[in-house]
C-alpha cells in the first residue's frame, strides 16, 4: 500500500476531464438547423449534458418545440454522424488535468473512466485526447444494463481499475448521486456543465481547479472508500 489514500480514481469525462461543449454544441445545432429547428446558444448546451448523445438531442429538441422520441430517432443519426467526424474539433482538457493525472499515476493510483458518454464515443475522444492506454477502464453509457445514477457501472470502474479504497471525481448531480449510492467518496469540480450551483452537488470536496484535486484527496481519506 503506497502513502496515498486511494488505490483507484475514477473521472467522469464530459465537463470533468475534458471540455467537450462546444462541439457537442456544434452537433447538436447541426441536428436541429437539419431538422428544421433554431440553434441554441453554447452556455445552454453545457448545462444539457452529461446524460448521454440522446439525452442531450432531446433536451434540444425540446427546448425548441417537438421533444418526442419519434424527433429524436429523427435527429440521432444525424447527430451522431455529425458528432463522430468532429468529436475532439475543439475538445481539450482542462487546464490541470495532465499534471495531475500523471501525479496520480506517479502515487501508483489506477485511473478510470465512468462517463454516461456512449462507450464507443468515449473511447473515440480518449484516443483523440493522446489518452488511448492511460485508463485501467472506460465504462460508458451503454456498456451496462444501467447508467449512472446507478451505482454499478462506478462499482464496475473500480473492480476493473483493481479495486478500492476509489474515489470519484465529476461535475453534475448525477456524478456525486452515484458517487453517494455506491458509498464512494466524490470530488466535484466548480467548473464543468452542473446545471446547478456546484456547492449543491453535495460532494464531500469541491474544487475549482485540477491542481486542487490532490490536496482533495488526501483530505478527503481513504477511511470511507469500500469500492
Ligand atoms: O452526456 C454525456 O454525453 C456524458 O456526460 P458525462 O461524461 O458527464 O457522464
Ligand atoms: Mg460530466
Amino acid at each position: 500500500m503506497n502513502g496515498f489514500p486511494f488505490r483507484s480514481v475514477v473521472f467522469d469525462l464530459d465537463g470533468t476531464l475534458a471540455d467537450t461543449a462546444p462541439d457537442l454544441t456544434a452537433a447538436l445545432n447541426h441536428s436541429l438547423v437539419a431538422l428544421g429547428r433554431a440553434p441554441i446558444a453554447g452556455e445552454a448546451v453545457r448545462h444539457m449534458v452529461g446524460h448521454g448523445a440522446r439525452a442531450l438531442l432531446a433536451r434540444g429538441l425540446a427546448a425548441t418545440g417537438d421533444g418526442s422520441e419519434a424527433e429524436v430517432d429523427r435527429g440521432f443519426p444525424i447527430f451522431m454522424a455529425f458528432y463522430q467526424a468532429h468529436i475532439a474539433d475543439h475538445s481539450q482538457a482542462f487546464p490541470g488535468v495532465e499534471a495531475a493525472l500523471a501525479a496520480l499515476e506517479a502515487e501508483g493510483v489506477a485511473l478510470a473512466i465512468c462517463t454516461n458518454k456512449l462507450e464507443g464515443l468515449a473511447r473515440q475522444l480518449i484516443a483523440a485526447l493522446g489518452w488511448e492506454g492511460r485508463f485501467a477502464a472506460v465504462i460508458g453509457g451503454d456498456t451496462l444494463a444501467v447508467r449512472k445514477p446507478d451505482p454499478a457501472p462506478l462499482h464496475a470502474a473500480i473492480a476493473a481499475a483493481g479495486g478500492g479504497p476509489a474515489a470519484f471525481v465529476g461535475d453534475s448531480i448525477t456524478d456525486t448521486e452515484t458517487a453517494r449510492a455506491a458509498g464512494v467518496p466524490c470530488v466535484a469540480l466548480s467548473f464543468g456543465f452542473s446545471d446547478r450551483p456546484p456547492e449543491q452537488l453535495g460532494a464531500d470536496r469541491l474544487i475549482d481547479h485540477w491542481d486542487a484535486l490532490l490536496p482533495a484527496l488526501r483530505a478527503l481519506g481513504g477511511g470511507a472508500a469500500q469500492g
